[in-house]
């Protein structure tokens, strides 16, 4: 890990729509150039927590600090300047289907960078196929590509911003467990490349184990159990827990 730097600072924070707590007393820090990994089951506020750190849900109560800014004081253009530095790769890829890779990935540059020549964009592209393994790729359309290689691309075009967080979003769901294996791998690469500081959101426990420095288990509407895969699966106490480790390593 790099420096102890905290990227994202949460304290106590709380949120609820009418009668459900979704989020009660989360607390969190975030160290620069760390991978986090952040398990809950379905439905346990992991969307809710990031939604509020990128400012698309203000929490009730507590504090979100992110860059060193509370989000929840930030204006739009503030706010829109802290989305750029956030990096968010989604389940399912999020390309556009009707766009070659190449103009995938120049969407978001031409759209927010100013200034930049056809030199300068066809580099970049070209520069980000290559880490991620497919610069052959770059005339093809996405319905060309498997599961695996549609992931390595939306990464690709996620990091063309120079983002300084990755949100990951069920980076392995749907894959074989060996893209499942090169998928986890280009997470740690782009962190030992790009020295971003990443939250990987999954239910996969093999690839929190692959990725994440420490694991974050969201239960109660807060991180009961924050640690080092060893220092929470093997021996955990709580029920739901050690159900998380058995259902991932015992019976699948
Ligand atoms: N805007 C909203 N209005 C009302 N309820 C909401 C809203 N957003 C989320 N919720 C509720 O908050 C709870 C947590 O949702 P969230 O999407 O954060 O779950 P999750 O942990 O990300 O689940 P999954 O793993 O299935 O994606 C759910 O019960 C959901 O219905």
């Amino acid at each position: 890990m790099g420096n102890r730097d905290v990227v994202v600072e949460v304290r106590n924070l709380y949120k609820s729509f009418g009668d459900l707590d979704v989020l009660m007393g989360v607390d969190l820090d975030l160290y620069k150039e760390e991978n986090l990994v952040v398990l809950g089951r379905s439905g346990t506020g992991k969307s809710v927590l990031i939604k509020i750190m990128v400012g698309l849900l203000k929490q009730d109560s507590g504090s979100m600090k992110v860059l060193g800014r509370e989000v929840s004081d930030l204006n739009t253009k503030e706010l829109n300047a802290l989305r750029l530095k956030i990096g968010f790769s989604f389940q399912n890829s999020a390309l556009y289907d009707s766009m070659t890779v190449r103009e995938n990935m120049e969407f978001p540059l031409v759209r927010n960078v100013k200034n930049l020549t056809k030199k300068d964009i066809t580099y970049k592209i070209e520069e980000l196929l290559d880490a991620v393994g497919l610069p052959q790729t770059i005339n093809q359309m996405p319905s060309e590509l498997s599961g695996g290689q549609k992931k390595r691309i939306g990464v690709a075009r996620t990091l063309i911003l120079n983002p300084e967080i990755m949100l990951y979003d069920e980076p392995t769901a749907g894959l074989d467990p060996i893209t499942c294996v090169d998928i986890n791998n280009l997470i740690n690469e782009v962190r030992e490349r790009y020295k971003t500081t990443s939250i990987v959101i999954t239910h996969d426990l093999a690839c929190a184990k692959m990725t994440g420095d420490r694991m974050a288990v969201l239960l109660d509407g807060q991180f009961k159990s924050i640690g080092t895969f060893e220092e929470i699966f093997p021996r955990a106490e709580d029920e739901r827990v050690k159900s998380f480790y058995d259902y991932n390593f015992i019976n699948s």
